[in-house]
């Protein structure tokens, strides 16, 4: 497939890493409480996904619904403080039922709780990416939420929708499958058009698909329009996103299956090519570390970049920055994102890894540079 082809139910089957996003809307059951036997329903589908190799990551509303109904309030609240006071009584209930279902299948949970700030401030960036990625590689199935107690209204992801396509980023995954209370995407909201139709497939980033989208009912809040706007968002790393109903008997299976169900959301690139661009199209250059021909063709090879192969770094940068890797004649070779802030850096300069720890008193990480945050030019 070239670059420029978009990618259509395929790669839902191919997916090796998807972030399922479950909504507000879904959860509560109209606002009866946890679904539970819903919530059950969906981590079986997990499991199966889990058990054929695929990594899940969960995206889980739910806690300021779960909330309110423990706390006896009929209205969602709009004060922020009772939306967070919600959260922290509803996300306790959540978690527990989350992890009552996955240990039937002897999958271990961990909650993670995020804030817009975790996700735009470079350093915590990358240590939100490294602690998913490991929880991931040990087989964890992350359910993630937004860090309602936390939160003001500036920082507010405003919905989960949008926190699903930014992990889906952050993850490189495969796929982004949002599951909401209706079939998908429609070409007007059901809920006031009888007549309104199903679309079954389309761009992520055709504006006639967000001028079809509407708001969200009284539990979810973002409803259609934050959900093509995360497929938008997704799509700049190369996820493709599904649009589905949870009611539907085994949804989530079925559209790794690769079965027309819901709506599908098209990157218009090739994961690869979208995820490189996505990635140097992020941040501005803070640094630039010189490499010798060794790390130069190990780099070109794919693989990460040691302190070792480094002789000189320049400019003034944290960790998490991006910084350009040169060669010996001042060539550009790789962009990356850096595991070690400049001053680290510099004590780093020509020495094996082993020897991180006894140079700085800890460590972050063996490479500068892993592959994976990695842009060869
Ligand atoms: N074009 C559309 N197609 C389908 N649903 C739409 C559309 N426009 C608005 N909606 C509304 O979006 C709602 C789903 O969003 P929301 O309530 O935020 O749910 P969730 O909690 O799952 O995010 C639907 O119940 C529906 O009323
Ligand atoms: N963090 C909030 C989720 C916000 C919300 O309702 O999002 P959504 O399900 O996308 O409409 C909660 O757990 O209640």
């Amino acid at each position: 497939m070239s670059d420029e082809q978009g990618l259509g139910r395929e790669a839902l089957v191919q997916a090796r890493r998807v972030v399922i996003k479950i909504g507000s809307a879904l959860l509560t059951n109209d606002g009866r409480g946890l679904d539970e036997a819903a919530i059950g329903g969906w981590v079986d589908q997990v499991a199966a996904l889990h058990r054929r190799g695929i990594d899940v990551v969960l995206v889980s509303s739910g806690a300021v619904a779960a909330g309110m109904v423990r706390l006896g309030w009929q209205v969602r609240p709009s004060a922020v403080h009772e939306l967070q006071a919600a959260a922290a009584v509803g996300q306790n209930g959540l978690t527990q039922c989350y992890e009552q279902h996955f240990s039937r299948h002897g999958l271990v949970t961990a909650q993670v709780l995020l804030t817009h700030d975790d996700l735009s401030n470079r350093k915590r960036y990358l240590n939100a990416l490294s602690a998913l990625r490991t929880l991931v590689d040990l087989r964890v199935v992350p359910v993630i939420n937004e860090n309602d107690t936390v939160v003001t209204d500036e920082i507010r992801f405003g919905d989960n929708d949008t926190l699903g396509a930014l992990v889906a980023n952050l993850l490189e995954a495969d796929a982004l499958i949002i599951l909401t209370d209706q079939e998908g995407l429609f070409d007007a909201d059901p809920r006031h058009d009888p007549n309104a139709r199903l679309i079954s497939e389309g761009d992520a980033d055709d504006p006639a698909l967000a001028a079809v989208a509407g708001g969200g009912g009284a539990l979810g809040r973002g409803g259609m329009s934050t959900k093509v706007r995360a497929a938008t968002l997704a799509a700049r790393s190369g996820a493709v996103t599904a649009i589905a109903s949870g009611r539907q008997a085994n949804v989530i299976t079925r559209l790794v299956d690769g079965e027309t169900l819901g709506t599908l959301l098209r990157p218009k690139q090739a994961p690869m090519a979208a995820r490189k661009r996505w990635l140097a199209g992020q941040l501005q250059v803070r640094g630039r570390l010189t490499l010798d021909a060794g790390a130069v063709n190990v780099l070109r090879g794919q693989a990460s970049l040691l302190p070792v192969g480094v002789t000189a770094v320049s400019g003034s940068f944290v960790r998490g920055d991006m910084v350009v890797c040169v060669d010996e004649r001042g060539e550009p070779v790789a962009k990356g994102l850096v595991n070690y802030g400049a001053d680290d850096a510099r004590q780093l300069l020509g020495q094996p890894s082993h020897q991180i720890e006894a140079i700085l008193g800890y460590v972050e990480a063996p490479e500068l540079i892993h592959r994976d945050n990695l842009v060869v030019l």
